[in-house]
């Protein structure tokens, strides 16, 4: 830790842009992981076994995800696990539902002791968005609306749950929700629009 403005902080190196930089995939489990967001990890990778649902591999770039190659991003952009956006997906495509299983690390702090309302609309884009891309190829987000329930405690787990509703052209509409990793808390509900890439 350091100590910086009178704040403290994490001693941490910011991801390089290397192209030669190790490929990692940052959808499985480390060990900031806690108890609950490991037990729904596991819950998905059993009904991922007759091939329903997929894991979705996570790694540092989009380029990444491509080609093996790139740059750092967003979601992904810090050298020490736990800190920051710690998560992993699963895609239906029966179901058009992509799941993503979130614990927000202490640097997404919002309100002292809960996370930022921007990373929940983050984790709610990127859900979403991965969604509309595995079910429908490359989309931009057009309109994403979030209604704000209850605020999200740091390092707690949460069952972040979307589905592409409708696709009408190139428009996809979604939706999203964002319950605590038992179901019994509603976060947050969102709908959201994306635009298929025009090609
Ligand atoms: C691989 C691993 C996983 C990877 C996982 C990656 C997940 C990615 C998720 C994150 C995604 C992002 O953050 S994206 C970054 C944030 N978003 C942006 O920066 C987008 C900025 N906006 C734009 O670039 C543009 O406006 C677009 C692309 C959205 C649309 O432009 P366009 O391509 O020229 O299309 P355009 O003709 O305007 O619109 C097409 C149709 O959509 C309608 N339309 C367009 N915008 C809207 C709107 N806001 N609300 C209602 N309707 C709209 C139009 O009326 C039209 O309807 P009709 O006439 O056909 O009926």
């Amino acid at each position: 830790m350091i100590r910086r403005c009178g704040r403290l902080l994490h001693k941490t190196k910011v991801r390089s842009h290397c192209p030669t930089e190790e490929l990692r995939d940052f959808g499985l489990p480390n060990a900031t992981w806690n108890k609950n967001l490991k037990d729904l990890y596991n819950k998905f990778l059993e009904l991922s076994k007759n091939g329903s649902w997929k894991r979705i591999p996570s790694h540092n770039t989009i380029a990444h995800h491509l080609q093996g190659i790139g740059k750092r991003m967003f979601l992904r952009n810090l050298d020490s696990d736990g800190l920051g956006f710690e998560y992993c997906m699963f895609y239906n495509k029966d179901e058009r539902r992509m799941v993503c299983l979130f614990q927000p690390g202490p640097y997404l702090e919002g309100p002292p002791g809960y996370a930022h309302g921007g990373c929940i609309a983050t984790i709610i884009d990127s859900t979403a968005g991965a969604g509309a891309v595995y079910t429908c190829g490359s989309v931009m987000t057009a309109n994403l609306n979030i209604t704000y329930f209850k605020p999200v405690p740091l390092g707690c787990t949460l069952f972040v749950d979307s589905h592409v509703d409708k696709i009408e052209g190139r428009k996809v509409y979604s939706s999203c929700h964002i319950q605590s990793y038992d179901g019994v808390i509603l976060h947050a509900e969102a709908s959201a629009l994306f635009i298929k890439a025009n090609h």
